[in-house]
């Protein structure tokens, strides 16, 4: 069975249908990608599939059971994961804070725990100080854990939101233009990164990218949209000689 099989879903906007009709099966440890020019509506589905837009019809299931309907937090508890286009750090925050909070929304004691400064408090602030250290360490931060979020690199912000959306544990991580805004040493180094957390961390993922380099080496079955409706799916070698996806690229060229 799949790991998130999506149905039918289609959202419409006023009288703008955004997506129609998008069928996805993404099976535990596949690394896909999603792609289509400019308002395809690639980003409308991740925003379907972690409940910021209710669909207005079609189904999403994780593990059989429908997500539709769920508010995103508890999406998220249910193991799907994200980030996002345009980078949402808690700015003022350290980079280790950043992560912290992250590891809360998943903490063991309560809020009475926390007020009380019961010693299951301490315990748990400890092992989450421990584990956000060992991600940041993952992910090539953990010398820079006290600096604010905003001082970081653009890079470094990137790679400091997928590690946040690792601290919540998820089955199905989805990237939303990690490469945005990333030389081409930082995008090298990113497709690693993608490549060793699907494998260490068991994972599933998805992702949503205009930089092809990346989309090409890394995404072993890649999804096309245009105009809100999936126009092909295959290998990247697949994609890449598909008249009518040269053709959907050739039109945004133009245009
Ligand atoms: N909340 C909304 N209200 C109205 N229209 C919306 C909303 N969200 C998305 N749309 C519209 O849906 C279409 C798809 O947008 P979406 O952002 O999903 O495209 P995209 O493929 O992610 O584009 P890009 O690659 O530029 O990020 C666009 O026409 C967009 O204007």
């Amino acid at each position: 069975m799949a790991l998130l099989s999506v149905n039918d879903l289609s959202i419409s906007f006023g009288g703008l249908k955004a997506v129609s009709n998008f069928n996805m099966q993404l099976h535990k440890n596949d690394l896909a990608g999603l792609i289509g020019p400019n308002g395809a509506g690639k980003t409308t589905v991740f925003n379907m599939l972690t409940g910021v837009y209710l669909p207005t019809s079609g189904d999403i299931q994780l593990d059989g059971k429908s997500l539709v309907g769920l508010k995103p937090y508890q999406i998220n508890h249910r193991g799907v994961a994200r980030t996002f286009q345009n980078i949402r750090l808690f700015n003022d925050l350290t980079v280790i804070d950043n992560l912290k909070i992250a590891y809360h929304s998943h903490a063991r004691y309560g809020l009475l725990g926390a007020i009380c400064r019961l010693p299951g408090f301490y315990a748990g602030e400890k092992e989450i100080h421990e584990k956000s250290m060992e991600l940041l360490k993952i992910f090539k931060l953990d010398h820079k854990y006290d600096e604010l979020a905003k001082n970081l690199p653009y890079g470094e912000q990137r790679r400091l939101e997928i590690a946040r959306a690792m601290a919540t544990k998820p089955r199905i991580l989805l990237l939303d233009e990690p490469a945005a805004g990333m030389n081409p040493q930082e995008t090298h180094e990113l497709m690693e990164l993608i490549r060793w957390i699907r494998k260490e961390f068991d994972l599933t993922i998805l992702l949503i990218e205009h930089d092809m380099s990346l989309v090409m080496g890394v995404c072993e079955i890649i999804y096309v949209l245009d105009y809100g409706q999936i126009i092909a799916i295959g290998t990247p070698d697949e994609i890449r000689n598909n008249r009518r996806v040269i053709e959907a690229y050739l039109g945004e060229e133009a245009s």
